[in-house]
């Protein structure tokens, strides 16, 4: 398993190694050693169907930890932390099952997750689910500087009228000004 920064400081992707067979393979997805950190309390799978886009979301208080089964995930992320060397950075990450890589993604880091193709993924959560840490933006968001190859994609209603990047901030750091 081959771990590797990203432009993201604290973003860290994981290869897997797959054990493969006459029978199939088999493919280690998460050990508790492997994520400084954090480690997970419950685990999520999600299918979503081709031109779904989901976010973009940011957490205060929990990581995520995804990995793509079928399918594949344009991943974009972008960086809020005002205490991060990468504060304002903006990546794309392609994760599919080919790929077989995982992503963790701490607090303060920005994520949506584009479907090119339908597909399902798996992600675990360091804190239990709790929509008051679901804060985010619309996808195509200037500040987010993030190019997504959609314009109209599939949003639940909750993205379709999410805050614009200045109230996600107000928001992220409500507690950090009072
Ligand atoms: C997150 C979550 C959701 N739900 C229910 C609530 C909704 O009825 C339905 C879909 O939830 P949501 O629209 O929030 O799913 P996504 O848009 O994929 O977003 C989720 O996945 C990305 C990674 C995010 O960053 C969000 O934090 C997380 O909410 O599942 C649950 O029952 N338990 C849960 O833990």
């Amino acid at each position: 398993m081959k771990t590797e920064e990203t432009s993201i400081e604290g973003v860290i992707v994981h290869d897997l190694v797959s054990h493969i067979d006459d029978r199939g393979s088999f493919t280690e997805i998460y050990r508790e050693t492997w994520l400084t950190g954090f480690k997970s309390v419950q685990w999520n799978i999600v299918t979503s169907k081709e031109d779904t886009l989901r976010g973009v979301h940011v957490h205060k208080d929990h990581y995520d930890y995804l990995m793509v089964l079928s399918g594949k995930m344009l991943l974009g992320l972008h960086d809020i932390r005002r205490d991060s060397p990468t504060i304002g950075t903006s990546q794309f990450l392609d994760l599919s099952a080919e790929n077989r890589r995982t992503v963790s993604i701490p607090p303060g880091v920005c994520h949506g997750f584009y479907f090119p193709q339908a597909a399902t993924h798996l992600y675990s959560v360091s804190t239990y689910f709790d929509p008051a840490d679901d804060l985010g933006c619309k996808f195509d968001c200037p500040e987010l500087n993030l190019s997504w190859p959609t314009k109209d994609p599939i949003l639940s209603d909750r993205d379709r009228t999410a805050d614009n990047y200045s109230q996600m901030l107000d928001k992220f750091y409500a507690d950090a000004n009072a």
